[in-house]
């Protein structure tokens, strides 16, 4: 494994079993800092689950989740909910209220988390966010009159009213054409690159992942296999990996190699 950036997230031996389908049989994973990170794995492997232990959707059986040094699974629950603040969240399905306009859907998280009350702090948010997503304007929309994309996007925006730390993408892709889904990965790499966000993404569009990500992870039988920089993986020797990755793409992948030091 070569990691070279300072870690921001980890998560080590991590155990989550479902009555007798045991999912995670002690993972562990760094998220350098400022970096994007993919989770990769075949269907049902648990690379939701993980991430759902990671910002406490699912409470893990076993194994501690680190955030900056400090153990999020040993805190207290009020410390605990501090801490996640720094992280967001992307759904699969956005999860926008469908009875709220977008206005509302993006103000709602600075109202009820972060107890914002300055109205025309609020706006100028809401305002800026639609605006760095590509849709000024559509305030006053309800979901159910936007595009499977636009929906992604303003969900996007609301996660980024409340400028986390980390930003974890569950499949932001899937149900999209090819084209909105090559333009959500191009936000993806912005929210990174303009704003130094952390970005943790599971996704199935594996030719994606190798291109838009810094590291890649390895989730199989329920620990991480392999994580390091895509041209790792691209030449590992793990059988499992290697047909995982020789089945996700039918014209032959080109990753950049570039030197990368160990330690
Ligand atoms: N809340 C739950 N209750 C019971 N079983 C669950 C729950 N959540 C997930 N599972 C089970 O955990 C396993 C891993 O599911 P998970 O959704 O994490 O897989 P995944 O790797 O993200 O799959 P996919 O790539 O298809 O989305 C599956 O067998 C699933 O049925």
């Amino acid at each position: 494994m070569r990691i070279v950036d300072r870690t921001i997230v980890s998560v080590h031996d991590m155990h989550k079993r479902f009555g007798e389908n045991k999912v995670l049989q002690g993972a562990t994973i760094s998220f350098p800092k400022g970096k994007i990170t993919a989770i990769i794995g075949q269907s049902g492997t648990g690379k939701s689950v993980l991430i759902k232990t990671i910002i406490g959707v699912l409470t893990a059986d076993r194994g501690q989740i680190f955030y900056e040094g400090e153990e999020i699974t040993a805190a207290p629950p009020e410390r605990r909910r501090l801490i996640r603040r720094n992280f967001g969240y992307l759904f699969q399905d956005s999860a926008l209220f469908d009875s709220m306009n977008v206005y509302d859907n993006i103000a709602f998280p600075l109202v009820e988390t972060l107890r914002m009350k300055d109205k025309r702090k609020i706006r100028t948010i809401v305002e800026e966010k639609l605006e760095w997503i590509g849709l000024p304007g559509i305030e006053r929309k309800l979901p159910s009159e936007l595009s499977g994309g636009m929906r992604k996007r303003v969900g996007l925006a609301r996660t980024l009213a409340l400028q986390p730390s980390v930003l974890l993408f569950d499949e932001p892709t899937t149900g999209l054409d090819p084209v909105l889904a090559e333009s959500i990965n191009d936000l993806i790499v912005r929210v990174n690159q303009e704003f130094g966000i952390t970005c943790i993404l599971i996704t199935h569009d594996i030719q994606a992942t190798f291109r838009i990500s810094d590291y890649i992870g390895f989730l199989y039988d329920g620990v991480i296999q392999e994580q390091g920089v895509p041209a790792d993986l691209v030449n590992t020797d793990h059988p499992v990996l290697k047909k995982f990755i020789d089945n996700s793409f039918s014209t032959p992948l080109e990753v950049e190699v570039t030197p990368c030091p160990d330690i």
